[in-house]
């Protein structure tokens, strides 16, 4: 199956398990791998047969900033939730980093693998 990417979506949340963390904002930084047929948008040249990847980044965004959550194994799964059911994607990988919340990390993430049921 081909595949759709949306790599560094970075949306400002609400997010850790501290109270502290949910005085202000911090960055997560989203990687998203969605199955898709490419081949029908490419021949008919239809954004309505393409996986649009402008109003995904959108709603995944509006999404996140709904309300605080603690996890960001939590944002994954409703980020997958959401692709799946909302824009008909057969299989998506979603990538949540936090690249604030350990000092001497570059970044510290989780990765999840979702498919339709
Ligand atoms: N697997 C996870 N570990 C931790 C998380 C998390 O969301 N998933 N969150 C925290 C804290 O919020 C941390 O980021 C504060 O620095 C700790 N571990």
């Amino acid at each position: 199956m081909d595949k759709v990417f949306v790599e560094g979506l970075v949306v400002d949340a609400y997010i850790g398990v501290y109270d502290w963390e949910h005085e202000s904002t911090q960055p997560l930084v989203l990687d998203l791998t969605m199955a898709w047929d490419n081949a029908k948008a490419a021949r008919s040249e239809d954004l309505a047969d393409a996986l649009d990847y402008d109003s995904l980044s959108k709603a995944v965004t509006a999404l996140i900033q709904q309300r605080p959550r603690a996890l960001i194994e939590t944002v994954a799964e409703e980020v997958a939730e959401l692709i799946l059911t909302h824009f008909k994607v057969p299989q998506v990988t979603v990538k949540v980093g936090k690249p604030q919340a350990v000092k001497a990390a570059r970044q510290t993430a989780v990765e999840i693998t979702r498919k339709a049921s």
